[in-house]
């Protein structure tokens, strides 16, 4: 009755929430948050307390002067008895004044890198009460003696968080959608140098460097596009198994959102640099907004879990199913190939070898994880101490995961969706499927020489391959950026607008600013005049 209680007045605007987890010392650590949520059986409530300022909740959106109510983590105490993390929905402001209820303290936490509209706020609870049935109780409980009653999986209080890992890998795709948009458009537009002296400048789209630089970016936003509907439909799968009583495919689901989140978190923020400094001086302008969106992406690389810890998170779920492997024990479907224990076969220049390719260099560094480990523990070193020294390697290993899981994702889904599309369509989206693969696999040919039998004359071949594919996109670059349908108005670009007029819009941008309001701006006479006449 609780969901009836809350759902229908957030969902009408009457409760406006964030989720403050987070606090100013601990944000990866979720066992070391220090806001207590202490339990009183005389009162039946929960005593919200920051005891020190490092228990201060920090971060959350919309904290700062949106919220009336937020979904708190803390540590929960009763009969003595601390039971670790738990979620606590809690009003924190008034419904008709906004003020902050007393022993509440709520502010913002100044300016950031980017997102500045997201009022992230702070949040500070001197013995601030709260009614027992605050505590989100579809997992644990608490009765109104002060019986504590566990969850059946202790995991499943870390759920929301595989919820928005789930769904920032298809928002990945929708920003890479808008940067390469934004870039593609403008390179159609800018005509710069004159490689050849008796014709026109050409379009910079025409430097093959130039397509190198955003071609990746369109073909990755439809494979983030494909593989985030793929894990969607992992996820809804998962959470109808965990709603009948069954978390044996968590541990996969969490480990396969772990890697997904951290490497199209990654990738779209480099390549959202990528499309940025294509457009040259013009892609600095905040009207271009691609500094925007570059801050928009950079950010989801740390927020939901910071990427290196969620690739050790994924690294961990690696050489358990490693270990499991070994002792002839199932794996999951996203693990299984890890046991593949045939001999290197001969290296392919096709996207079946290169994926088999990408499983075989992540399968060998897991392998090689799980030896160095071994081999510290043997000679002393403790577990911990062991897993750390192996954590570049690890992280490694995962994102070659991750990758496998994207090529292989993308190859199949666009191959099962070929048959209903006409054929030039499916022509375009196989040239980027086949594009999205030799680029990485020439990305990483360091590890598919280590770990495949991959010939300098494959490497020689797929470079070609992967030029001669840049110049077949080519034609249908505008067409497949225009296919992304997004409208100026959320483009909100000068340099991304469907009208091509780049630099009438600039200028108009430019003229708004408030410093073009008078010709000689007050700063002359203030400080340029005194100080040109010695008076500074
Ligand atoms: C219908 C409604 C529509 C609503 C629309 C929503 C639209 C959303 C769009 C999203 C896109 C953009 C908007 C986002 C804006 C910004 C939001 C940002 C919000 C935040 O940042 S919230 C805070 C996020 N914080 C974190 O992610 C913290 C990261 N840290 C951790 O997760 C943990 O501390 C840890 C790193 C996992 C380590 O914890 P711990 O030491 O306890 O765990 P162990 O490593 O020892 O592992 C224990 C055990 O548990 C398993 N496990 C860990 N986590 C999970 C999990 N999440 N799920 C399942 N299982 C988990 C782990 O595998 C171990 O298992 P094992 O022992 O190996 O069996
Ligand atoms: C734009 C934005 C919005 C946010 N919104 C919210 C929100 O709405 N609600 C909320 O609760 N939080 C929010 N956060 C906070 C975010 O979830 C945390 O910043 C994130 O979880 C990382 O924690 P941290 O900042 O404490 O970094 P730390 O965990 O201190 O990490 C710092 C460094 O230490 C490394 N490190 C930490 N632990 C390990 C380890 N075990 N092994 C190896 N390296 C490690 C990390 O890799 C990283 O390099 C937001 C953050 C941002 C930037």
């Amino acid at each position: 009755e609780q969901q009836e209680k809350w759902v229908p007045r957030a969902v009408n605007m009457e409760i406006i929430g964030t989720y403050a987890q987070t606090e100013l010392g601990h944000g990866t650590f979720l066992r070391g948050l220090e806001t207590t949520a202490t339990y009183d059986p005389n009162t039946e409530e929960f005593v919200l307390n920051s005891p020190t300022l490092t228990a201060y909740k920090w971060w959350p959106g919309g904290l700062a002067h949106t919220a009336n109510h937020c979904v708190v983590v803390a540590q929960l105490h009763s009969k003595g008895v601390n039971h670790g993390v738990h979620p606590f929905i809690v009003q924190i402001r008034d419904e008709d004044t906004h003020m902050p209820l007393p022993g509440v303290k709520v502010g913002e936490i100044g300016p950031k890198l980017s997102f500045s509209t997201a009022n992230n706020g702070f949040l500070g609870f001197d013995n601030f009460r709260v009614p027992r049935d605050s505590m989100l109780m579809k997992n644990a409980q608490v009765l109104k003696d002060g019986t504590y009653v566990k969850s059946r999986l202790s995991k499943l209080t870390y759920g929301t968080m595989v919820f928005i890992r789930v769904m920032i890998v298809t928002d990945m795709a929708y920003y890479l959608s808008v940067g390469a948009t934004i870039a593609i458009r403008y390179s159609a537009v800018r005509h710069q140098s004159k490689p050849k002296e008796n014709e026109p400048e050409p379009q910079i789209l025409d430097y093959v460097t130039q397509q190198h630089k955003l071609f990746i970016a369109l073909a990755s936003s439809h494979a983030f596009r494909v593989t985030g509907q793929w894990l969607w439909t992992t996820f809804v799968r998962v959470n109808k198994a965990l709603t009948s009583g069954n978390a044996d495919t968590l541990p996969e689901l969490h480990a396969v959102a772990c890697c997904l989140k951290a490497v199209t978190t990654r990738d779209a923020a480099s390549m959202v640099e990528a499309c940025r400094m294509s457009c040259g001086g013009h892609g600095y302008m905040t009207s271009s907004y691609l500094p925007i969106l570059y801050g928009i992406t950079t950010a989801a690389c740390t927020y939901e879990g910071e990427n290196t810890v969620l690739l050790l998170q994924t690294a961990r779920s690696l050489v358990k199913a490693w270990q499991k492997g070994s002792k002839g024990k199932p794996l999951s479907p996203t693990e299984a190939y890890l046991m593949d224990k045939s001999p290197v076969p001969k290296w392919e220049n096709t996207l079946d070898g290169i994926i088999a390719g990408f499983r075989r260099v992540s399968a060998g560094k897991v392998q090689d994880c799980v030896s160095k480990i071994d081999k510290l523990v043997k000679m002393g070193t403790s577990y911990e101490d062991a897993w750390n020294q192996t954590s570049v390697r690890l992280v490694a290993a995962s994102e070659a995961h991750s990758r496998a899981v994207i090529l292989a994702t993308f190859r199949a889904e666009v191959s099962r969706a070929a048959a209903a599309l006409s054929p030039p369509l499916a022509r375009v989206l196989h040239q980027l499927v086949h594009l999205y693969t030799v680029y990485w696999a020439l990305e990483r040919v360091g590890d598919l020489l280590l770990y495949t039998s991959i010939a300098e004359r494959d490497v020689q071949e797929l470079q070609q391959q992967y030029e001669d594919l840049l110049q077949k996109i080519r034609p249908n670059t505008v067409g497949l950026v225009d296919a992304f349908d997004l409208r100026d108005e959320i483009l909100n670009s000068t340099l991304g607008a469907y009208d091509g007029r780049v630099y009438e819009r600039l200028m108009e941008e430019a003229l708004k600013s408030p410093l073009n309001a008078e010709p000689v701006n007050q700063s002359f006479h203030k400080y340029l005049k005194p100080f040109m006449q010695g008076k500074l």
